[in-house]
């Protein structure tokens, strides 16, 4: 299709132990600096230790197993999944600065990456000299640099080290300027690795406001590395979810974060998408604002045990009028089984916003791992389905008078009484 900029297929990359890499990013880009371009010895090089990499046969290690994906123009992607997972590599491939072992991808327009700024800054120039250098890198000329050269400085924070060798940087720092300085040459497609892990959360609220800006404002494509389950949420409309090198799970954005949260088993109580409707999953029917988990009790630092009972809050724009809505909430579990379907009443609903409540008794569900999807319907049609967007855990709290200890066989583990009386003594 035309407006595919980024087309991956059967994408490969295999990793051979000790030839280069040394686990961290900043490293590995040194490293690439200094022995291919500048031609010289790495003084500072380790490769990786077989410690904390698993490699497989003859030391090779496969990064990257036949991914596939397209991403449309002006879409921006969060690229999600454990340490160790695949996403810088896939960066790197898509930046061009690492060749994938075997497959393609086919771009189209003007990248700037974060890696590449980076990659590109020399240790012995000033901050300030960096810019030019990699907006003369990036194919920028020195006017167009230096219109944007003020605006680069500003966002980055960095005015009072502008004339500070970048050796002399921090990590925080060195991004700082890496990102101010790949997110203003207004690329068609900007690559982002894991800003927000560096910084302080004031910088990362500044770099979520640019990137917001890059994408909505200027309509580019984004495509972002983070660990930030509710950055990627906010901002990215799809998601890609790497495990082990593999995509596991790519599409809609909330509906990939909330599977992969589930499967990491990170709890999602609360979501809230009031300050960016647009961004609120929805249609032009229906689009919601909140959705929340409400334990009855809870202790902070305690799992939530089972006798718990739970209070699901969402609110919802109904943006039809006279609309005839009713929403079902499902329950299910880590094995994707429906535990329970709650119905709310079929209702003709003015245009404005609905909340609506309802409770899952304590003492019904069993151990584990679920998640709560709401799906609105009119009548039996459906609507709008917001899928798993609160996800939980549940823990026994092991005091049955049974004696018994461990889980529960069965879905649910319903408080039934169940008197057992000796109704006849034998007398001796
Ligand atoms: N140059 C290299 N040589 C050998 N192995 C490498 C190299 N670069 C990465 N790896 C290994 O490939 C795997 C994927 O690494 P990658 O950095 O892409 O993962 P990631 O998902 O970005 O991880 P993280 O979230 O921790 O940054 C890891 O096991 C890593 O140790």
């Amino acid at each position: 299709m035309s407006d595919v900029v980024i087309k991956a297929e059967g994408l490969s990359k295999v990793y051979r132990l000790g030839t280069t890499g040394t686990g961290s990013l900043r490293q590995d880009l040194q490293h690439w600096w200094t022995t291919s371009i500048l031609k010289k010895e790495d003084p500072f090089f380790q490769a990786p230790s077989a410690d904390n990499h698993r490699y497989g046969q003859n030391q090779l290690f496969r990064a990257l197993h036949d991914v596939n994906f397209e991403i449309k123009q002006g879409e921006v992607w969060g690229v999600i999944g454990s340490n160790g997972s695949g996403k810088s590599t896939l960066l790197k491939i898509i930046s061009r600065i690492v060749r994938p072992t075997s497959g393609t991808v086919r771009g189209k327009g003007t990248i700037s990456s974060l890696l590449e700024v980076g990659t590109g800054f020399n240790p012995e120039l000033t901050g300030r000299e960096n810019v030019y250098l990699s907006g003369f890198i990036l194919g920028m000329n020195k006017h167009e640099i230096r219109q944007k050269f003020d605006e680069i400085v500003a966002f980055s924070g960095l005015e009072r080290f502008l004339d500070t060798p970048v050796k002399r940087y921090s990590s925080g720092m060195y991004v700082r300027l890496a990102f101010a300085v790949a997110a203003h040459l207004e690329p068609d497609i900007l690559i982002l690795d894991e800003v927000l892990a560096v910084g302080d959360a004031e910088f990362q609220k500044k770099c979520l406001g640019k990137i917001r800006e890059v994408s909505h404002t200027d309509g580019r494509t984004v495509i972002f590395v983070s660990h930030n389950m509710q950055a990627v949420a906010n901002l990215c409309q799809q998601a890609l979810w790497l495990n082990q090198g593999l995509v596991q799970e790519q599409g809609e954005v909330s509906r990939i974060v909330n599977k992969f949260l589930l499967a990491t088993q990170q709890n999602v109580t609360k979501q809230y998408w009031g300050d960016t409707p647009a961004k609120a999953p929805g249609n032009e029917f229906v689009r919601f604002q909140s959705v929340e988990l409400i334990p009855h009790f809870f202790t902070e630092n305690m799992p939530l045990d089972v006798r718990v009972p739970l209070t699901v809050r969402f609110q919802m724009r109904n943006l039809v009028d006279k609309a005839l809505l009713n929403v079902h909430l499902g329950l299910y579990n880590s094995n994707g089984d429906c535990v329970l379907t709650i119905p709310s009443a079929a209702t003709v609903y003015r245009e404005g916003i609905l909340a609506g409540e309802c409770t899952i008794p304590g003492n019904l569900l069993n151990d584990g791992a679920y998640c709560i999807s709401l799906f609105v319907l009119a009548g039996t049609a459906p609507v709008f389905d917001l899928d798993s967007c609160l996800t939980f855990e549940l823990e026994d709290y092991r005091g049955d008078e049974s004696g018994w200890k461990g889980k529960w066989w069965g879905t649910v583990r319903p408080l039934i009484p169940f008197p057992v009386a000796l109704q006849e003594p034998v007398l001796h």
